[in-house]
């Protein structure tokens, strides 16, 4: 298998969104859960996303990782790696997006680099350097309350910087309209000056396209899925009409569930409009915290008497109102770690108990489920709404079916449209 694309993504669901646009985009690709075992048989496909749970650990363990990850790609042929982050920029002052870039800068030898996360298929748009998330910047969007980073600064180029130990450039909306040629000389220029780094400014698909064929000069990139759809349009020199890779999946049958730990005002929104079409529990965060193992194990029988008769939706997301209080109380990263573990635990329950097909919503959630599940890696079936497809199992002992959401993603009735799309 020599690669065309690789790609090291910082979350799981961040992974099967890069994943979904390269496969649409036509590139035969497959989602790995962390540098695949030697043993495991992987499909012959053209990209490869290595997916890290590196998004909120400490920067060091996130380079490491993200290091191991992108030397297997280029390994197996890959001559540019993306680095997939999320489309709201998800980081702290401590990283990990500054620490990881300037760790796979170093050892693949780049110059200056593109760094966007504009993906205007899901209203994140990027203008000046400063990100928006549909119509508001990203500081006054629901980013601004998330659990584990919230987002304080629109301004990309001081984020980075404040990440990174080099200086970041700007590549403007007016150079990136100018086409490939002009971002060309401006990263040249930006080199020049010592400075390694430069967010794009993109607004329109035609300026992820431009974006692409310039982050092509380099052997790594940083971005969201708008940097993967420019990516895979520049390696097919295809237009927006090349066939989907996407495989046909059989249905499987069989009793579903959905798990929401996300607290984005866009999953709140979800298991309300899900509570009008099937049973859901909403868990006590404070529960899950101190007495994991009684709330997790009601919660199951909860869920073994409905699963014969429908699919069930178990939620653990507060409001912003309460995942303050409950960090008050016990702790930003604990309370986070606490739930998600419960979330895993709720996972390996509903699985025990028949369940094949899962929808999960929340990256840090997901992350946790996939790990506990132990499953090795996925295949791209069908989209259900931008940024997120359904999954199937590869080299795992049972044959499921996944849709790993992201907080953001999805409208009012994904929960219904995901199941609909996993029969
Ligand atoms: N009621 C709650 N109170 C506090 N924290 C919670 C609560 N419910 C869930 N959490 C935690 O909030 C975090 C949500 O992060 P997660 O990445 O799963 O969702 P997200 O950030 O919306 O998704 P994405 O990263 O895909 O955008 C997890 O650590 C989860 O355990
Ligand atoms: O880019 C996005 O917004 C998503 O793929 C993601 O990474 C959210 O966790």
């Amino acid at each position: 298998m020599t690669l065309r694309l690789g790609a090291v993504a910082d979350d799981y669901t961040g992974a099967s969104d890069l994943a979904n646009t390269l496969t649409k985009a036509g590139l035969r690709t497959v989602q790995t859960i962390g540098v695949p075992d030697p043993a495991l048989a992987l499909p012959d496909v053209d990209a490869v996303v290595v997916a890290l749970k590196s998004r909120a650990i400490p920067a060091d363990d996130a380079v490491a990782l993200s290091r191991a990850a992108c030397g297997w790609l280029t390994e197996r042929g890959a001559a540019h790696v993306m680095f997939k982050v999320c489309s709201t920029f998800d980081s702290t002052d401590a990283g990990n997006i500054g620490p990881v870039m300037d760790a796979l800068r170093a050892d693949l030898g780049a110059a200056t680099i593109l760094v966007s996360p504009a993906f205007p298929e899901t209203q994140r748009t990027v203008y000046q350097g400063h990100l928006f998330v549909g119509t508001v910047p990203l500081s006054e969007s629901p980013l601004k309350d998330h659990p584990l980073n919230p987002m304080h600064d629109s301004n990309l180029v001081r984020v980075l910087a404040r990440q990174s130990a080099g200086r970041i450039g700007l590549i403007d909306l007016a150079t990136m309209e100018a086409g490939p040629e002009a971002v060309r000389a401006r990263c040249a220029a930006l080199a020049e000056t010592g400075i390694g780094a430069a967010i794009a400014d993109a607004v329109f698909e035609r300026h992820l396209e431009v974006m692409g064929i310039v982050a092509l000069d380099q052997p790594v990139s940083v971005g969201a899925s708008g940097l993967g759809l420019g990516l895979a349009r520049a390696l097919g020199r295809a237009g927006p009409d090349r066939a989907t890779a996407a495989a046909p999946l059989a249905a499987l049958g069989g009793p579903a569930a959905i798990l929401a730990g996300s607290c984005a005002a866009a999953t709140l929104e979800q298991i309300r409009i899900a509570e009008t079409v099937l049973p859901v529990l909403r868990l006590a965060g404070a529960a899950l915290v101190t007495e994991r193992a009684r709330a997790v194990a009601e919660a199951l029988a909860w869920a073994r008497e409905r699963l014969p008769h429908g699919p069930v939706l178990i939620a653990a997301s507060g409001t912003p109102e309460e995942v303050a209080a409950l960090q008050a109380r016990f702790g930003r990263t604990e309370s986070g770690h606490a739930i998600e573990q419960a979330s895993a635990d709720l996972a390996e329950g509903l699985v025990a108990a028949g369940v094949r097909r899962l929808v999960v919503a929340g990256g840090e959630t997901s992350g946790a489920v996939v790990d506990r599940l132990g499953l090795p890696a996925f295949l791209l079936g069908p989209e259900i709404a931008a940024g997120v497809p359904v999954l199937a199992t590869v080299g795992a002992p049972l044959e499921m079916r996944f849709a790993l959401k992201s907080g953001n993603f999805g409208g009012p009735d994904f929960f219904a449209r995901a199941l609909e799309a996993m029969p």
